[in-house]
């Protein structure tokens, strides 16, 4: 059978949405469906009785290849598509003064069958150097201001949309955890747990984030604790991102003879806009000094943040994050910069046809536990790795109780750091030889 093609406009009686809408039968009877015009419920249900109907929004790249239609929510394009070293704003650092939006997409035929992107709806990458005000970069040239990677449209549609379901139906246990911040115990502005991936390891908790003192905080990883409840889909769809995530790195990696092969994966969900992460640099106990750690955005698109600690000059680097899209950070970043997901504003955060507001990240790392021989604290746990200006220290970074623990009645009060600090020759010494490996950053190549 020659392939059908449908163009019709449909208005619901009962919402007034508009669709524009393209089917074409193929040979096997699927139907494929285009959505031109983006509506902001969600919820209904539109069954073709034929085979499949895949329903693509034009805006956000969404994808529902399920019968039911989910309404996209990505009604406010934001910033134009990237214009290289283009300036878009006043000197506050906080955030890039806004920029027009986006011209609506064109009415045509042409334009609904191209393939899209995210950059035609999320902002560009934006840098601000010292004094300067904000300026537009192109994405692959983000290596030229910091030790960072960045990346749209990563997995394959579907494969990012599976994997945003699955991260959905589990995220709702995740919880909230004590961490050490301005010398008191408080809990996370966002859900976190992570999973292991090793095929034999039981996927573990990690026990959240907690402070060192120096209002920085990192993430924590617990040692396999067992409580395995994760679904095997799940585990499987995080096996599959993370092995993407190697041959990627593998591909752009600026030197280095060891591969990169993640073995754990934290998972955050911002719930809304005031979910957050503040700036910080991860704890390295487990991950060894200058640690690749790749972060997968799914579900709503919010900022990623960077910003350089060194004052000659400050460099903040913002990065909206659409739905599959990755920042790859080099080893310098967890020495030299802090990242961070600042809370921002409702009517910033861009919107997910299947979650709203909700962002998902899974930050991507490789273990070296077996090779790191790691001190115990005078608390009697393993002590915490960070960088500190000239060299590597082992410290303290206090002590709550991991998982769900915490929130058991009978739970033991989480412990302020015991202030043990002590050098780490080792990590300060293979910290040099992995620098040593990488060539400038900013000579990296990218891949288009
Ligand atoms: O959500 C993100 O993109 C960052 C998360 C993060 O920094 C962390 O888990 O340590
Ligand atoms: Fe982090």
């Amino acid at each position: 059978m020659p392939p059908l093609i449908l163009l019709y406009w449909a208005i619901l009686e009962n919402t007034g949405e508009y669709w524009q809408i393209l089917h074409w039968f193929t040979a096997d009877y699927s139907v494929r469906g285009l959505l031109t015009t983006v509506s902001t419920r969600s919820g209904r249900s539109c069954r073709s009785g034929i085979v499949v109907m895949v329903w693509s929004c034009q805006v956000c790249t969404f994808e529902n290849v399920h019968d039911e239609y989910l309404a996209c929510e990505a009604k406010r394009p934001r910033l134009a598509p990237s214009a290289e070293s283009a300036p878009v704003g006043g000197p506050a650092p906080a955030a890039p003064a806004p920029a027009p939006a986006a011209p609506a997409p064109a009415r045509s035929i042409a334009n609904v069958l191209r393939p899209k992107r995210s950059s035609d709806f999320a902002g560009s990458v934006t840098v601000k150097v010292g004094a300067e005000a904000p300026r537009r970069v192109a994405d692959a040239s983000l290596h030229q201001y910091a030790p960072a990677a960045f990346a749209r449209d990563f997995l394959p549609a579907r494969e990012a949309h599976a994997l945003l379901r699955l991260l959905h139906a589990d995220g709702a246990s995740w919880r909230r955890h004590p961490w050490f911040i301005f010398n008191q115990w408080r809990e996370t502005p966002r859900c976190s747990k992570g999973f292991r991936m090793e095929a034999s390891a039981a996927p573990s908790r990690i026990c959240g984030e907690q402070g060192d003192g120096e209002a920085r905080h990192g993430s924590i990883y617990a040692p396999a604790d067992a409580s395995a409840d994760a679904s095997p889909d799940l585990l499987a769809a995080l096996r599959s991102a993370s092995a993407r995530l190697a041959e990627h790195v593998a591909q752009i990696r600026p030197g280095r003879a060891a591969p990169w092969l993640p073995t754990l994966a934290l998972g955050n969900r911002y719930a809304d806009h005031q979910d957050s992460v503040g700036a910080h640099s991860d704890y390295l106990g487990e991950l060894g000094p200058r640690p690749i750690i790749v972060g997968l955005a799914l579900g709503a698109c919010r900022d990623f943040v960077l910003a350089s600690r060194a004052a000659d000059p400050p460099t903040t680097v913002r990065i909206p994050m659409p739905h599959n899209s990755i920042v790859v950070m080099w080893g310098e970043c967890q020495e030299r910069w802090d990242h961070a997901v600042p809370a921002c504003g409702e009517g910033a955060v861009l919107r997910h046809a299947l979650v709203g507001p909700v962002r998902y990240s899974l930050t991507f790392r490789m273990s070296r536990a077996a090779e790191i021989s790691r001190p115990k604290c005078r608390c009697d746990k393993p002590a915490e790795l960070k960088w500190r200006g000239t060299g590597y220290r082992w410290c303290c970074a206090g002590h709550a109780p991991r998982g769900d623990e915490h929130t058991r009645p009978d739970a033991p009060p989480p412990r302020h750091p015991c202030g043990f600090s002590a050098e780490s020759p080792w990590a300060t010494a293979e910290a040099a030889r992995l620098a040593a490996a990488e060539p400038e950053y900013a000579r990296v190549v990218q891949p288009t």
